[in-house]
């Protein structure tokens, strides 16, 4: 039986892919073999040692440890691009309420009071202050051009934008995806000198932290509309709002508003509902489920932030799986000792990323605690797990 513990609700669709009768799942089980969780932020928490697998059902993993779970072999799964369409539509929600003054002009109209001729007085007095803008011919930054700034930058193009794109660290499948009509800034200041809006799809990292600063917002035209639905941090909020103040910048659309920025007339906060639709819900929880269901069961890898990919078809015997520092004559110091065990190994598969590897061997006996103890033992052993023989 493996235990789950559920830190935020995840989408009962995910839940069910973890079958009752190997699994029990609740949010205070202890000694969890998983977790499962949404925005709970894991800093502060005292993570068991029973946890050998974390699934984020979203994308963001800064409220995860991940260097810390590295270190102990802990694989952290996420959900890629599960909730980016929901983003996506957010986005030009935002947009789209910023550039026609929709959130003034909302609250406006429901300000209004008397009957049904003075409503109509009122309204057609009043709507001359709510003047927008339209879409085609504006230019749209999109900084990050992942699963949502992609999809993003796409839809931008079809509406009529046009599009320039930043993202120095664009993977393959992302290249393949974007639109040719997406043009490429050479800098992030080239991006915010050409932009009437910009927008924000980068994970809040340290490269990241702040990149919507005072001096880059200056860059713009007057006028500008920024969206963040990426994390706060990524946009320095002070700058922001000393723009808005200034007139410079017209709107900031943020998805973590602070008391500050609620406050503001030309801000419009969600509550970081990006990712909040049942379709997102449900794609990230069977994702994830899928994906930690996967390394407890079989020692699988998929769509892990911090270990490589890692796939063998079970065979009926028993599995070994050993996560260690990615490190010179791992793989022919456990094959020696398993050797030495007088275990035959049936499969093996080694795959590393960065300063770790990842190695499943599959045995044609059992496999002692001695032998295991023998294995753990070994200088650069983060984790091992030994999964008994498939029904
Ligand atoms: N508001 C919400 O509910 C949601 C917010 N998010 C946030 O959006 C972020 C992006 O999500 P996805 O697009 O799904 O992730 P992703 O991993 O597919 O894309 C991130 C992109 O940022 C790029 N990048 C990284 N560092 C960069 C830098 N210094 N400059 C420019 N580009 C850089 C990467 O190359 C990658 O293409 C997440 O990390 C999360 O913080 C994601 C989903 C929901
Ligand atoms: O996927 C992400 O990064 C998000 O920010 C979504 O967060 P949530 O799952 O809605 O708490």
């Amino acid at each position: 039986m493996y235990k789950i513990l559920t830190l935020n609700n995840i989408s009962p669709l995910g839940l069910q892919r973890l079958p009752r009768d190997k699994y029990e799942i609740g949010s205070e089980i202890s000694q969890p073999d998983g977790v499962l969780l949404r925005s709970f932020k894991m800093h502060d928490m005292d993570i068991p040692t029973s946890v050998k697998a974390i699934g984020r059902a979203g994308a963001g993993v800064n409220n995860i440890p991940v260097d810390e779970m590295t270190k102990r072999g802990v694989p952290v799964f996420n959900a890629p691009g599960a909730n980016a369409n929901a983003v996506k539509e957010l986005v030009l929600a935002g947009l789209l309420m910023a550039s026609r003054n929709i959130h003034g002009a909302m609250k406006f109209a429901a300000g209004i009071q008397g009957d049904d001729a003075a409503v109509s007085v009122a309204v057609e007095a009043g709507k001359k202050n709510f003047v927008g803008s339209e879409l085609p011919s504006k230019t749209l930054g999109v900084i990050g051009l992942g699963a949502i700034g992609v999809r993003v930058a796409n839809a931008a193009l079809s509406l009529g934008m046009k599009v320039v794109g930043y993202d120095p660290l664009i993977s393959v499948q992302s290249a393949w995806q974007l639109s040719s009509g997406v043009e490429k800034a050479v800098s992030l200041d080239s991006l915010f000198s050409q932009c009437d809006a910009i927008t924000v799809h980068v994970p809040l990292i340290d490269a990241t932290r702040g990149i919507v600063n005072a001096d880059r917002l200056k860059m713009m035209p007057k006028g500008g509309i920024i969206v963040n639905l990426a994390r706060g941090g990524i946009c320095d909020d002070k700058a922001v709002l000393a723009s808005l103040d200034s007139g410079h910048t017209a709107a900031y659309v943020i998805d973590f508003p602070t008391e500050a920025l609620m406050k503001h007339a030309k801000v419009i906060s969600f509550p970081h509902l990006g990712a909040s639709t049942n379709e997102a819900e449900e794609n990230c929880a069977v994702m994830v489920a899928d994906s930690v269901s996967g390394f407890l069961q079989d020692g699988t890898v998929t769509n892990a932030v911090n270990f490589p990919e890692a796939f063998m078809p079970r065979n009926s015997g028993t599995r070994i799986t050993i996560a260690n520092a990615n490190v010179p004559n791992m793989v022919g110091q456990i094959s020696t000792i398993l050797a030495n065990a007088g275990l035959n190994i049936a499969d093996l598969l080694n795959k590393s990323r960065g300063d770790i590897a990842y190695t499943i061997i599959d045995l044609d006996g059992d496999i002692d605690d001695q032998t295991l103890e023998s294995l753990r033992g070994i200088k650069g052993v983060l984790s091992l797990r030994k999964l008994p023989p498939v029904a």
